[in-house]
C-alpha cells in the first residue's frame, strides 16, 4: 500500500505540504483551518480500522527494513502520517482553488416566485427557464450520481464477499464508497454549481502527484501488494489499479468533505436572515448541519442571483478591490461586494446619464430610495421593490436592496451621493458643439481650492472607508472603544482621500473627456492655466507636475495613517484584507509617480498596474 517508510515522505510529501502551506499562508482564515483539523481528525479515524483489517487480512504488507518500526494497531506510523500528510496537501490545495468565489453565489436556486405581475414582468422569462431548468438537472445529475456511488458500494461489497483477487478493490469501495455518498446526497447540488476547476483540480492534481510518488514506492519495493487479493491490473508499469483507484477516491473523499463544509457555511453566512446571529470562526458541526438541512427552496433566490450579479460588477470593474475581496471572509466578504456593487452602481447611474439633468433626476430618486431602504425593517415582507417605486434601473435598486442596512451608518451613504453631486455642478461640455472646452467658464469649476478637493475626496472615498470600516467593526467579535472607533475611522477616512488622490492623478485625461478637472484651480493658477484648458489639452508638463504634487500628499495620507490598519481585527480577514485594498490602490500611484519621472504622456498610457506587479504588491501586503 501507500507507507512511505524510506525517504517519500522526505523527499514528496513533506516538501510538498510545506511548499503549498507558503503558497496558502497569506490567504488563510480561521475557517480554513477549522475545516482542515476536522477533515485530519476524521480521516485518522476513519483510516485506522481500515488500514488496520487489510494488514490483517495481508492485502499488502512491507518489509521490516522498509518501515522504522513503530506501528498502531498493526499500521506503520509512516502509514499513519501518509493519512495526514495526504489529507492536509489535498485541503490545501481545495482551499487555495476556492478562494477565487464566494460559495454562497453558487448556492442553487429556485425560479422566483413573483409576488406581483409587475415583477413577473420585469423577469427576463428566459433567465427563469433556465434557473428551473439548472435545477432539475442538478437533481437529476445528482440521482445518478447517488446510484452509481451506491453501485459500487455493492460491487465493492460482493467483491469482498467473495474474496481472492477482488478483495483489495472491493475494500475501497465498501470503505469510502458510504461516505462519498453521505457527503454527495449532502452536498452534490453544491459541487455541481461550483465551477469545475474548484472539485477537479483538488481531485485530480495531488492524485497524479501521489501516483507518480507511489509509483516509485512499489518499484522500490517499499511495501508489497498480495497478488492474491488484488486483480493484478497495472494502470502502468508497477502502479496496481486499486492503488490508483484509492488515491482518486481517497482524494474524492477529502475534496467533497472540503466542499461540504463550504456549502455549510454558503447557507450559513450566505441567509442572515435566517442565521441571524454572529457566525463563530469555529462554527458548531450541529450549526454547519443546521446550514445544510435547510432545503433550497427555503433560499432566497433574489438574494443569490444579486450576489452573482454584484461579483461579476466587482470582477469587471475592479482589479484591485476584487483581488483583496479574496481576503475577507464569511459575511464581511459578501456584504462588501454588496457595498462595491451599490458604489459602482451609483457613480455610473450618474456617470452613464445621457444629460446633466437625467443624471440630477436619477440622483433624486437614488436619495429618496435610499432613505426608504433605510427605513424599512425586515418585518416589512410586503415591500414593494424600489425599482418600482423609484424608476431605477434594476441594477441599481438590488444593489440598494442588497445592502446590510442595519450595520451601516446612513451619514456616509449621503455623502457619497453628496460627492456625486459635486460632479454635476462641473459645466457641461456640449459634445455635439464646435465651440472649444476652452470657452468653458472657469469659474463654474467646483473644485477651486485644495480644502474643496479634500471635501470632494471625503465625500467620494472617505464616505466608502466609514462604510467599510463600519462593516469590519460589525462583522467581528473584537470590542473597540468608541475612542478606537473614531480613530480608525478618521484614519480611514483620510485613506479612502489618498485613495480618491490617487484616483484623479492617474483619470486626469479621461475626466477630461467628461469636462471635469478635480486639480484645483489655484493650483493651476500658478502655472497660468485654468480647468478649461486642462480639459482641452490634459496632457501638459504643468499638469504632470501638478499630478506629482497630488500624489505626494497621496502618499503622504498613506504613510501618515497605515499604521492604523494594523488595529484593525484579524478575524473574518479584516487587517489583511484591507492592507491587500489599500496597497493594491497605492501601486497605481507608485506606477504613476515612476512614470513621472519618465514623462508618460498624460491620458496616452492609461496608467495601470501590471499583473505581475499588481500581484506582487497583494502578496507583500499579505504577508506582512
Ligand atoms: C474588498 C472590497 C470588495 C472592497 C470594496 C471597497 C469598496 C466598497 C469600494 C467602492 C468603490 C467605488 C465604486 C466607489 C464609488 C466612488 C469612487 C469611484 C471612489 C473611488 C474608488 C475607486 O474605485 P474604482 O472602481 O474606480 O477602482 P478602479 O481603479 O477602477 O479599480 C475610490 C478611489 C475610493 C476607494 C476608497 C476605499 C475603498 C476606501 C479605502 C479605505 C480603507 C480601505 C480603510 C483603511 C483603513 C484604515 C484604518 C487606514
Amino acid at each position: 500500500m501507500d507507507s512511505y517508510g524510506d525517504f517519500r515522505h522526505i523527499r514528496y510529501t513533506i516538501p510538498l505540504a510545506v511548499i503549498l502551506t507558503g503558497l496558502v499562508y497569506p490567504f488563510k482564515t480561521g475557517i480554513d483551518n477549522f475545516k482542515t483539523i476536522y477533515l485530519l481528525i476524521i480521516a485518522v479515524v476513519a483510516t485506522i480500522p481500515w488500514d488496520s483489517h487489510l494488514l490483517k487480512n495481508e492485502v499488502w504488507s512491507y518489509p521490516n527494513h522498509a518501515v522504522i518500526g513503530h506501528t498502531l494497531w498493526r499500521i506503520p506510523i509512516e502509514e499513519l502520517f501518509f493519512f495526514v500528510v495526504q489529507t492536509y496537501i489535498t485541503s490545501l490545495v481545495c482551499i487555495l482553488v476556492g478562494k477565487s468565489i464566494i460559495p454562497s453565489a453558487y448556492l442553487p436556486t429556485l425560479p422566483i416566485t413573483p409576488p406581483s405581475p409587475s415583477i413577473e414582468e420585469a423577469k427576463p422569462k428566459k433567465a427563469k427557464h433556465k434557473i428551473q431548468n439548472d435545477y432539475k438537472r442538478l437533481r437529476r445529475i445528482g440521482l445518478f450520481g447517488a446510484i452509481s456511488i451506491l453501485s459500487c458500494v455493492i460491487i465493492g461489497a460482493r467483491l469482498v464477499q467473495i474474496g481472492g483477487h477482488g478483495t483489495y478493490m472491493g475494500l475501497i469501495f465498501v470503505w469510502a464508497g458510504p461516505i462519498i455518498l453521505f457527503l454527495w446526497v449532502l452536498s452534490h447540488q453544491y459541487i455541481l454549481s461550483i465551477p469545475r476547476r474548484n472539485v477537479l483540480i483538488p481531485i485530480l492534481v495531488p492524485t497524479f502527484y501521489l501516483w507518480f510518488v507511489d509509483t516509485l514506492a512499489l518499484k522500490n519495493g517499499t511495501w508489497v501488494i498480495n497478488p492474491e487479493k488484488s486483480l493484478e491490473i497495472k494502470l502502468w508499469r508497477y502502479l496496481d489499479i486499486e492503488e490508483a483507484l484509492f488515491f482518486l477516491v481517497t482524494n474524492t473523499l477529502i475534496t467533497f468533505g472540503q466542499l461540504a463544509f463550504d456549502h455549510a457555511l454558503a447557507v450559513i453566512n450566505g441567509f442572515p436572515d435566517m442565521f441571524d446571529f454572529p457566525i463563530p470562526s469555529w462554527p458548531s458541526i450541529m450549526l454547519m448541519f443546521n446550514g445544510l438541512s435547510i432545503p433550497v427552496k427555503k433560499y432566497s433566490s433574489k438574494r443569490i442571483l444579486d450576489l452573482r450579479d454584484a461579483i461579476i460588477k466587482l470582477q469587471r470593474k475592479s482589479r484591485s478591490f476584487s483581488l483583496a475581496s479574496s481576503v475577507f471572509e464569511g459575511r464581511l466578504r459578501i456584504d462588501l461586494v454588496f457595498l462595491y456593487a451599490f458604489c459602482r452602481n451609483a457613480d455610473d447611474l450618474i456617470d452613464e446619464a445621457q444629460t446633466p439633468e437625467e443624471a440630477r433626476k436619477a440622483l433624486s430618486k437614488l436619495s429618496q430610495a435610499v432613505l426608504t431602504a433605510f427605513g424599512r425593517n425586515n418585518e416589512d415582507i410586503l415591500k414593494p421593490p424600489l425599482s418600482m417605486l423609484y424608476d431605477l434601473p434594476e441594477e441599481m435598486a438590488a444593489s440598494l436592496e442588497s445592502l446590510p442596512v442595519k450595520s451601516l451608518p446612513l451619514g456616509p451613504i449621503q455623502g457619497l451621493l453628496e460627492g456625486f453631486e459635486m460632479d454635476l455642478t462641473f459645466p457641461a461640455i456640449d459634445k455635439k458643439s464646435e465651440k472649444s472646452p476652452a470657452s468653458l467658464s472657469d469659474d463654474k469649476f467646483p473644485i477651486k481650492t485644495e480644502k474643496e478637493l479634500e471635501k470632494y475626496g471625503y465625500c467620494v472615498a472617505g464616505t466608502v472607508a466609514e462604510l467599510l470600516l463600519n462593516l469590519v467593526f460589525h462583522h467581528t467579535p473584537a470590542r473597540f472603544t468608541s475612542q478606537d472607533r473614531e480613530d480608525i475611522i478618521q484614519a480611514g477616512v483620510k485613506m479612502g482621500i489618498a485613495l480618491q488622490y490617487i484616483n484623479i492623478s492617474r483619470d486626469i485625461a479621461k475626466d477630461a473627456l467628461m469636462g471635469r478637472c478635480y486639480l484645483p484651480s489655484t493650483w493651476l493658477a500658478e502655472y497660468n492655466l485654468t480647468p478649461s484648458m486642462v480639459i482641452e489639452k490634459p496632457d501638459r508638463p504643468e499638469t504632470r507636475t501638478l499630478r506629482k504634487r497630488l500624489l505626494c500628499i497621496a502618499m503622504d495620507i498613506y504613510s501618515k495613517n497605515r499604521g492604523m490598519i494594523e488595529r484593525l481585527p484579524k478575524d473574518c480577514g479584516a487587517r489583511k484584507g484591507v492592507r491587500a485594498a489599500v496597497e493594491n490602490y497605492l501601486e497605481i500611484g507608485r506606477v504613476l509617480l515612476e512614470q513621472d519621472g519618465s514623462n508618460v504622456v498624460i491620458g496616452k498610457n492609461q496608467a495601470t498596474v501590471s499583473k505581475m506587479r499588481r500581484l506582487g504588491a497583494f502578496v507583500r501586503a499579505l504577508c506582512c
